[in-house]
């Protein structure tokens, strides 16, 4: 008799929604978690960098209407700020974990391992279950270069008791663009070095090198094409070279060049868990190698190379309750996912872009709009709003978009719903919303 129907290994966003999943259905549940309970996103992920990133907001918003009848200049209080996360963040492990022994889920606390026979070993105890889940997330990946002990990492940057005069972010992805527009709305020379010219991958490059522009041109400067190759001290400043003539000056460095799975000491080899580079290789039902072995959330390398985010990490953890509790047998199908950089402005993105290779532009009618004089963006004073959607020419529905302002994200969850319920135009245009909004305008984006 195993001593629980599901262990689940990491208590995140994805882990999290799998124990409480299975335990309304019935199941006898336990979940190990070796850090901070609740996981990356409330702890040091999404919530605290949102928190630190409503200032943003708030100064972003200022600066557009100090021609528009608005007077006065907002400034960051860095400690203060820090002080309103971690009233948010100190409870997260308590009440994380509180709420999950209430529920009657046992918690189990140390680094859990596999031996063989399916056995795990947590800290000095060995428990065994029926089946388990995999849901360690990811980590900050480190360059491997010269001096690599002084890269910190976004872990690092959403605690700091003091914002350095000058920060330098290496690798010119989400966390790099997020963190560098907190950074210089609160005041530091920020520094983004990337080894291409080409930063956002996901994301159609125009308008990404809109938002360059725009970042630009609030102080953020772009140091591209720099493969960076050291890093050495120098009093307390360090200094950042490639090994050509790149060289900068820098009070901190952060690695933000990518995650790394939570997968090397977890005895995967033990119980027979294949791996790729991505993380834990699963099937359409998320099992692993090993058919007692789910695995869910960043720590996997999906199927369809859905992105890594926690609305994605909770939808697995539901559905694994649901396959586990043998309530349904079918693969797992996601709907369209959107994601949105928090810079200043927001770009988001879902679903077709025939112009990064999604899709044969021959089927589709892209269109750029430029939405700067679009009321909603014009009473805000913004100086740069556009949106490019992407219409199936045979359903005359919409498939895909990318967006651009500081009403990026909400714009993007209306289309969300759109496009993953197959509305078509008319029926778009048959809604009636409260005007003046966000959601009023969509007919008008078709
Ligand atoms: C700076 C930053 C900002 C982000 N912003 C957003 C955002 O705005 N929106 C969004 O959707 N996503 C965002 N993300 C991504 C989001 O945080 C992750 O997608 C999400 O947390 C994944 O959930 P998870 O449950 O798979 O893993 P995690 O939340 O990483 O949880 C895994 C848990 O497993 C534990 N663990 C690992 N190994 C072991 C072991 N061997 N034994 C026991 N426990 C173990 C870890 O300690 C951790 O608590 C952000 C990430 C970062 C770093
Ligand atoms: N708003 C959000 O939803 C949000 C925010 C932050 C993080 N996240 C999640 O976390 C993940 C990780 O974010 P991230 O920004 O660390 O990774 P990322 O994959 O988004 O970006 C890393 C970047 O570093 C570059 N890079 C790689 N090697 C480099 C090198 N040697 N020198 C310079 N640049 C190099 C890559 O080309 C890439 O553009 C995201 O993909 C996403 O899943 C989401």
């Amino acid at each position: 008799m195993a001593d629980y129907d599901v262990i689940i290994i990491g208590a995140g966003p994805g882990g999290i929604a799998a124990a409480y999943g299975l335990l309304a259905k019935g199941a006898k549940v336990a979940i190990v978690e070796e850090n901070l309970w609740g996981g990356t996103c409330p702890n040091r992920g999404c919530d605290p960098k949102k928190i630190l990133y409503a200032s943003v907001e708030a100064i972003e918003n200022g600066q557009y209407l100090q021609h528009h009848g608005l007077t006065g200049e907002l400034k960051v209080d860095w400690s203060a700020l820090m002080d309103n996360k971690r009233q948010y963040t100190s409870k997260i492990p308590t009440g994380t974990k509180q709420g999950l022994d209430h529920a009657n889920i046992a918690t189990l606390s140390g680094h859990a391992q596999f031996l063989t026979d399916n056995q795990l070993q947590v800290g000095d105890q060995v428990v065994t279950a029926t089946d388990y889940i995999i849901a360690t997330g990811q980590r900050p990946a480190i360059l491997p270069i010269e001096g690599k002990e002084y890269f910190q990492t976004s872990t690092d940057f959403l605690d700091l008791d003091e914002l350095p005069k000058s920060v330098t972010f290496v690798g010119a992805g989400y966390v790099a663009f997020e963190l560098a527009t907190i950074a210089n709305a609160a005041g530091s020379d920020v520094h983004i070095i990337h080894h291409n010219d080409w930063p956002l991958k996901e994301f159609d490059q125009s308008l990404v090198q809109e938002l360059v522009a725009q970042m630009k041109a609030r102080g953020i400067k772009f140091d591209f094409n720099v493969d960076l190759t050291s890093i050495q001290k120098d009093d307390d400043q360090y200094v950042l070279k490639d090994d050509q003539h790149f060289s900068l000056r820098t009070d901190a460095v952060f690695s933000t060049a990518g995650r790394i799975p939570n997968i090397d000491t977890m005895g995967l080899e033990n119980v027979g868990v294949g791996t790729l580079k991505k993380g834990v290789q699963v099937n359409h039902r998320l099992r692993t190698d090993n058919a007692h072995i789910y695995a869910l959330g960043d720590v996997i390398a999906r199927v369809g190379n859905e992105p890594k985010l926690t609305p994605v990490a909770s939808f697995e953890g539901r559905y694994l309750a649901n396959l586990l509790t043998s309530e349904s047998n079918r693969p797992i199908e996601y709907p369209l996912i959107p994601s949105v950089v928090y810079a200043a402005p927001k770009i988001a993105r879902i679903g077709v872009s025939p112009t990064v290779g999604k899709g044969d532009p021959d089927d589709y009618v892209v269109k750029d709009l430029d939405l700067t004089n679009w009321f909603t963006y014009f009473r805000l004073g913004e100086p740069v709003a556009k949106a490019r959607v992407v219409l199936d020419k045979q359903t005359n529905t919409i498939v895909g978009a990318q967006v651009l302002s500081s009403k990026a994200d909400e714009l993007i969850n209306y289309l969300t719903t759109v496009i993953n319920e197959h509305q078509t135009v008319d029926e778009v245009q048959a809604e009636i919303f409260a005007y003046p909004t966000v959601a009023s305008d969509l007919p008008y984006l078709f």
